[in-house]
């Protein structure tokens, strides 16, 4: 079997995908938007023209909903029977009427070529798993682990 190494590059499709598999927290810092009106909010009065950004970090890494935010655990989706869960902390894509206009497209994408990489490949990195850095790093609107090698081993 020819064995193809390939060096994920964070810069180029798919890897972001494949990286939000692994980090909840792919767009940390949404795009800012403005009240159109005076709006009451859970006690705070914010005023017309105010501009807000949401802050997705801080449900995304909400450690009493994901125990380990900073590991690849799919254990944060599944209940104690192994099945899938949803999870309305899950917002990777935000919420609301300003949510990701492409989250079908995104999610169609992610399990095509997942799944399609999965159905073809073993995938084994080079060095032990579990010293692969996936500390995120902010990389202008994304935050992103750093690259690592990866051998796709033809099944
Ligand atoms: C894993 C992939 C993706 C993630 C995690 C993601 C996440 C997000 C997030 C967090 C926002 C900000 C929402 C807010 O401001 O509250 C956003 C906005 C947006 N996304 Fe995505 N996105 C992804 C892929 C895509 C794709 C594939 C498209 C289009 C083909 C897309 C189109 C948009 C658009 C148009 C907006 C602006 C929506 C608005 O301001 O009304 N996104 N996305």
């Amino acid at each position: 079997n020819t064995i193809k190494i390939l060096n994920l590059p964070w810069k180029t499709w798919p890897s972001p995908y494949l990286i939000c598999f692994l980090c909840l927290d792919l767009v940390p810092i949404p795009l800012p938007c403005e009240t159109t009106q005076d709006v009451e909010f859970r006690g705070y009065h914010i005023p017309k023209g105010t501009t807000v950004m949401t802050c997705l970090t801080s449900v995304l890494n909400d450690n009493k909903e994901f125990p380990h935010p900073e590991k690849f655990d799919p254990g944060h989706f599944l209940d104690e029977r192994g099945n899938f869960k949803k999870s309305d902390y899950f917002m990777a894509f935000s919420a609301g009427r300003r949510a990701c206009l492409g989250e079908g497209l995104a999610r169609m994408e992610l399990f095509l070529t997942l799944t399609n990489i999965l159905q073809h490949f073993t995938l084994k990195p080079l060095v032990n798993p579990e010293d692969i850095d996936i500390t995120l790093v902010q990389t202008g609107l994304l935050s992103l682990p750093p690259p690592y090698e990866l051998c796709f081993i033809p099944v």
